[in-house]
C-alpha cells in the first residue's frame, strides 16, 4: 500500500471555495467581496464593511440605517451577564472572558438552535453589537472601573473607544482604530475561520462556532501575536537594543512575534495601511520611540530570515498608543473578525459538507489486551 502524502498543517491544501474574500500572495492583495481592503479602509465605515461581508454588497443608505439602528439598540449587556463576567477571577485572560461571554449569549438566546442563514444573520449582528462592551469590561475591571453604558449617538468605532477608555478620542485616533477593524475583519481560511467552519459543518450552532474560533484566535501563532509583539517590544526596551536582542533570540530558536505568515511570503497586504495608521497615532501620542523600535527590529529580521511583518506587528503598538492594555489587543481582533467568521459560518451552512479529513495511523500494531 503506497503511503499518502501528508500535508502537515494543511499547508497548501484547497478545501473549498469562498466568495467572502480573496488573499492573493502573488500580488500581495486582499479583497473583500471583490473590493480591495485598502479602498474599504479609506472610504468605508466598519459598519459598511460588516454589511458587505454579510450580504455580499455594500449597503444602500437605508440598509445601513436599518443595520445601525439594530446594532445600536443591542449594544448594552444585561446586568446578569455583566455580573457573571465580573465574577470570573481577575486573573482570567480577557480572551477567556470573551469566550465565556459568547457562550453565555448563546445559552441565553432562545433562537440558539435555529440554524438557518436568516436566524444566523440576527445572531451575528447581536454579537457584533455586544462584543465591544465585553472587551471594554475586561479592560475597565483591570483598573477597578465599572462598565460604562454604551452610547447610541456614536458610530461603532467611536462607541468602542468610549466604552473602553471613557472618552471619545481625536478623530484621527478613531479613524486609525476603525482602519484596524476593517483590516482585521476577514482573511479567508485562516485557522480561526476554518475552526468556525469545522464546527458549523457538524450543524452545530453559530455561538458554538464563534466560541471555538475565539479559542483558535487566542494562540500566539495566530491572533495572540498582536499582544506578543507588545511584550517583545517591552522586553527589548529601546531601538538601540533591538539588533543585539534579535541576534540572541534567533539562535535560541525563538519565534519573533509579528513576523512571517502562512500565505504571504513577500509581505502582508494589510501592513502598509496599518503602518500608516500607527504613524498617525504615534504623532498624536508621543510614539516616536515605539516607531523607532518597530523599524529597528523589522530591518535586521528581514536581513536575517527574509521575513516580513504581518498585520499584528503594527496593530500591537498602535493599540498600545491608543490606550488599550496589552491583554485586550486580541479581544479587539475578535470584535472585528466576528464579521468575517459569521459570513463564513453562513457560507458553510448554505453549502454544507461535514469537514472530516483522514490521517495515517503511526501507532503500535494491533495487539491483544493482557490485563495482569
Ligand atoms: C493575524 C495573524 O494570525 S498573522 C500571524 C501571526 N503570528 C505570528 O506573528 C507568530 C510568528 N510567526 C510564525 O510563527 C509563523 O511565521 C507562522 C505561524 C505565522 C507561519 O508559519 P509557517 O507557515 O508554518 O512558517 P514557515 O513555513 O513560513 O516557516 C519557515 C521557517 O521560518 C521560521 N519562522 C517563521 N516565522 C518565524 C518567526 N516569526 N520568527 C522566527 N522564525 C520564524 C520557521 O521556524 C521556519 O524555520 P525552519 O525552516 O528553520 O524550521
Ligand atoms: O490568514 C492567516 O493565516 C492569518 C491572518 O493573517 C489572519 O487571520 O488575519
Amino acid at each position: 500500500m503506497s503511503t499518502p502524502t501528508i500535508h502537515k498543517g494543511l499547508a497548501g491544501v484547497v478545501v473549498d471555495t469562498t466568495e467572502v474574500s480573496m488573499v492573493n500572495p502573488d500580488t500581495n492583495s486582499l479583497t473583500y467581496r471583490g473590493y480591495a481592503v485598502q479602498d474599504l479602509a479609506a472610504h468605508c465605515s466598519f459598519e459598511q464593511v460588516a454589511y458587505l461581508l454579510w450580504h455580499g454588497e455594500l449597503p444602500t443608505p437605508q440598509q445601513l440605517a436599518e443595520q445601525n439602528d439594530a446594532e445600536r439598540s443591542q449594544r448594552a449587556l444585561s446586568t446578569d451577564l455583566v455580573e457573571t463576567l465580573l465574577a470570573l477571577p481577575d486573573t482570567a485572560h480577557p480572551m477567556d472572558t470573551l469566550r465565556t461571554a459568547v457562550s453565555i449569549l448563546g445559552a441565553t438566546d432562545p433562537t440558539e438552535d435555529v440554524n438557518t442563514v436568516e436566524a444566523n444573520q440576527q445572531k451575528a449582528l447581536r454579537l457584533f453589537a455586544k462584543l465591544p462592551a465585553v472587551v471594554a469590561l475586561t479592560q475597565r475591571r483591570r483598573h477597578g472601573l465599572r462598565p460604562l453604558t454604551p452610547r447610541d449617538d456614536l458610530g461603532f468605532a467611536e462607541n468602542f473607544l468610549y466604552v473602553t477608555l471613557g472618552e471619545v478620542p481625536e478623530p484621527e485616533i478613531v479613524r486609525a482604530f476603525e482602519t484596524s477593524l476593517v483590516l482585521y475583519a476577514e482573511h479567508s481560511f485562516n485557522a480561526s475561520t476554518f475552526t468556525a467552519r469545522v464546527v458549523t459543518s457538524t450543524l452545530s450552532d453559530l455561538y458554538s462556532a464563534v466560541t471555538a474560533a475565539i479559542g483558535a484566535l487566542k494562540g500566539p501563532l495566530h491572533g495572540g501575536a498582536n499582544e506578543a509583539v507588545m511584550e517583545i517590544f517591552t522586553e527589548i526596551g529601546s531601538a538601540d537594543r533591538a539588533e543585539a536582542w534579535l541576534q540572541q533570540a534567533l539562535p535560541e530558536k525563538r519565534k519573533i512575534m509579528g513576523f512571517g505568515h502562512r500565505v504571504y511570503k513577500n509581505g502582508d497586504s494589510r501592513v502598509p495601511t496599518m503602518r500608516q495608521a500607527l504613524q498617525e497615532v504615534a504623532e498624536l501620542r508621543n510614539g516616536q520611540q515605539l516607531l523607532d523600535l518597530y523599524e529597528a527590529l523589522a530591518k535586521p529580521m528581514y536581513a536575517a530570515k527574509g521575513l516580513h511583518p504581518n498585520l499584528d506587528y503594527p496593530a500591537g503598538p498602535a493599540y498600545h498608543l491608543m490606550g488599550f492594555d496589552t491583554p485586550v489587543f486580541t479581544p479587539i481582533f475578535v470584535a472585528a473578525r466576528i464579521t468575517g467568521w459569521t459570513a463564513h459560518i453562513n457560507e458553510q451552512l448554505a453549502a454544507n459538507s461535514l469537514i472530516r479529513p483522514t490521517s495515517v495511523y503511526s501507532g503500535p500494531a494491533q495487539r491483544a489486551v493482557a490485563v495482569a
